[in-house]
């Protein structure tokens, strides 16, 4: 099954509630939270205060993608506003596998983030250990970027190990994704898509959110 998770860095801020409520109708299976320090990328965004604001206005999971340096010193503040799951950039962790501990500590589901050029390499020693892989498929720290193809080679690198050990891991791709680009993804094996531009920037968030959604389950069935 095909997930799809809105960004809301390309939501109007000032109706945020009213945007994530309007997704959630439109059939979305997360909400996804970008947040960013202006250190480990070049962008400022949000931190524990809106994921605390938007906990009671969906049922959905929050979906919280750190773009920071130090994620251990703010992990406790996200879990405790609601995140449901919290992953993290490789790049960022020196000491993952304390960081992915600490995560799973507070009850939240850990996830690990891979720049587009970072290999998979660098997570097979905690593949035991995590809810969720997230590929960047581009530079992150900005919305509304174009789709990085070479990525997809190594969704299936991933995809064929987590088969091949059986494991429980969400694959999920995050980067200019739309009704195109999706469709290589899912017949790579991701099963989460998160989506800000290419849904938010529509006038009809539901017919986007849906078009992409329904490409990303005609590619996995052809
Ligand atoms: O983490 C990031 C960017 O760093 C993403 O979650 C973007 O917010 C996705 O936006 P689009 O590429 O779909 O517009
Ligand atoms: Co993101």
């Amino acid at each position: 099954m095909i997930k799809i998770a809105p960004s809301i860095l390309a939501a109007n801020f000032s109706k945020l509630a009213e945007e994530v409520k309007e997704v959630e109708q439109a059939g979305a299976q997360l909400i996804h939270i970008d947040v960013m320090d202006g250190h480990f990328v070049p962008n400022i965004t949000m931190g524990p205060i809106v994921v605390e604001a938007l906990r009671p206005v969906t049922k959905l999971p929050l979906d919280v993608h750190l773009m920071i340096e130090n994620p251990d010193d703010f992990i406790e503040s996200f879990a405790k506003a609601g995140a449901d799951y919290i992953t993290v950039h490789v790049e960022a962790c020196p000491h993952l596998h304390r960081t992915i501990q600490l995560i799973r500590s507070f009850g939240v589901k850990p996830g690990v983030v891979l720049n587009p050029h970072t290999p998979i390499e660098s997570i097979q020693h905690v593949l035991e250990d995590i809810d969720m892989v997230l590929f960047m498929t581009v530079n992150p720290g900005f919305g509304g970027q174009k789709f990085i193809h070479s990525v997809i080679p190594k969704i299936q690198k991933l995809s064929t190990i987590i088969k091949e050990k059986g494991l429980n891991i969400e694959i999920e791709i995050d980067g200019g994704i739309n009704e195109d680009t999706i469709i290589p993804c899912a017949q790579a094996g991701a099963t989460i898509f998160v989506a800000g531009s290419a849904i938010y920037s529509k006038e009809d968030r539901s017919k986007a959110l849906q078009d992409i959604q329904e490409a990303g389950e005609r590619a996995i069935l052809t």
